[in-house]
């Protein structure tokens, strides 16, 4: 393991600094020990202006005084040359070219858009489960034409997905696989951006339908909770479908403001299948690796479980820990599956930035990003 030397700091790049997402990053990234916002990149609409003019600043302290002055640029990797990292939270519809455009310039992205979540070339990391997969990426590095020595894209998982794996790999480390899972999530209004969904829709309301989300879900936890494995030198993913393991999702939106709430039923292979108790024990014992690897950004408890019969709340959790672990409450057993709870999850924090940010923290910590 890698550790950036104490007074050594690290040039990082932000795409989509203007949004949701990007703003949140620049709001991390104030107090981060090592990272320093270095390039601002968004839309031609706000290119050429500095950061205070140029964005519709959202988030709860103040822009920082770093970053205020920075003129934004064109997302074009020549402004980005001298960023370590570039942490990514652009549009979707613009996201998969442009990052591109940054792998092929030997520059390390750390996206939160889905355009290549799919790509079994580039790992889909949620830090708290599986940084193992970024061993893809010399194959990813070596598929590219002509061939990258430092370029590479690593994926974030959908918000709601991110909730929903760390619990589970919780789980199944304690207690072997997990067959069937039932997810109903109640999803936040940040989670579609800004403006995002209009008021008139989701006051008073709640929504039953968010596009793709629960196809997302499924897909993506059986990458993420999947294996990565070698043969013949070459690696390749085996979804947890080999296991198999089904998921089921129904989303809903509904008018909180940022934290999505996930119910979720799982029933367990092995018989018979552990208790409530055991439950909760096993969430709050998980360690996950990027905690032993020493990442600052990583939370002291990966998983919170509360034992108040109306926890986890929104309004009242997703700041714990500033957003970057998740919150698990009223763990019972499920007349139906084995066992059902509720989990919260910060969808701007550990459901975006605060993931690349720890991603990016392994990736220097086991040596993928030379500092
Ligand atoms: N919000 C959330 O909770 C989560 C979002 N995500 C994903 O993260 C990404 C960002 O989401 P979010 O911050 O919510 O979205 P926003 O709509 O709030 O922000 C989008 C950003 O993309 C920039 N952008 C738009 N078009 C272009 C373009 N043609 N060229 C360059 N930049 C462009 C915008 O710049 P400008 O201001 O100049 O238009 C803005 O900075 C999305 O892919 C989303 O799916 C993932 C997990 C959670
Ligand atoms: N779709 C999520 C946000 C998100 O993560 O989207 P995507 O998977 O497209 O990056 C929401 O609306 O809450």
């Amino acid at each position: 393991m890698y550790a950036v030397p104490g007074d050594k700091k690290v040039k990082v790049g932000v795409l989509g600094a203007t949004g949701t997402v990007g703003q949140r990053f620049i709001a991390l990234l104030e107090t981060h020990p090592y990272f320093v916002v270095h390039a601002l990149g968004a839309s031609a609409r706000s290119a050429g202006k500095s950061y205070a003019l140029g964005t519709n600043w959202k988030q709860t302290t103040p822009i920082p005084a770093g970053v205020r002055d920075l003129v934004i640029r064109p997302c074009n990797p020549e402004h980005f040359q001298e960023c370590a990292v570039v942490f990514s939270g652009l549009d979707a519809d613009v996201a998969g070219d442009i990052e591109a455009s940054f792998r092929a310039a030997e520059l390390a992205v750390f996206s939160n858009a889905k355009s290549y979540r799919r790509d079994l070339n580039v790992p889909l990391v949620v830090p708290l489960v599986n940084p193992h997969h970024f061993n893809i990426i010399p194959q990813q590095r070596a598929l590219h034409s002509p061939p990258l020595q430092k370029g590479f894209i690593v994926t974030n998982a959908n918000c709601s997905t991110t909730g929903i794996v760390i619990p589970l790999v919780a789980l199944e480390r304690a207690f072997g696989p997990i067959e069937s899972c039932i997810i109903t999530t109640l999803q936040a209004i940040s989670g579609a951006g800004y403006p995002g969904v209009p008021s008139l829709d989701i006051f008073d309301n709640v929504v039953p339908y968010i596009s793709g989300e629960e196809e997302k879900i499924e897909w993506e936890t059986l990458k993420i909770l999947g294996e990565l494995a070698q043969t013949d030198g070459e690696f390749a993913f085996e979804m947890h479908a080999h296991t198999p393991l089904r998921v089921s999702a129904s989303c809903t939106r509904v008018p909180v403001i940022e934290g999505h709430t996930e119910t979720v039923s799982v029933r367990f292979a092995r018989r018979p299948a552990p208790s409530p108790q055991q439950v909760r024990e096993a969430l709050a014992a998980y360690a996950p690796a990027v905690q032993s690897a020493g990442c600052p950004s990583a939370p002291r408890h990966a998983i919170w479980v509360h034992e108040e019969p109306d926890r986890p709340q929104p309004r009242l959790d997703r700041m714990f820990q500033q957003g970057a672990g998740v919150s698990v409450g009223r763990v019972r057993q499920c007349p139906v599956l084995d066992i059902k709870f509720v989990v919260l999850s910060n969808n701007v924090n550990i459901g975006a930035a605060t993931s690349s940010i720890i991603n990016a923290e392994m990736a220097i910590s086991t040596g993928l990003i030379a500092v």
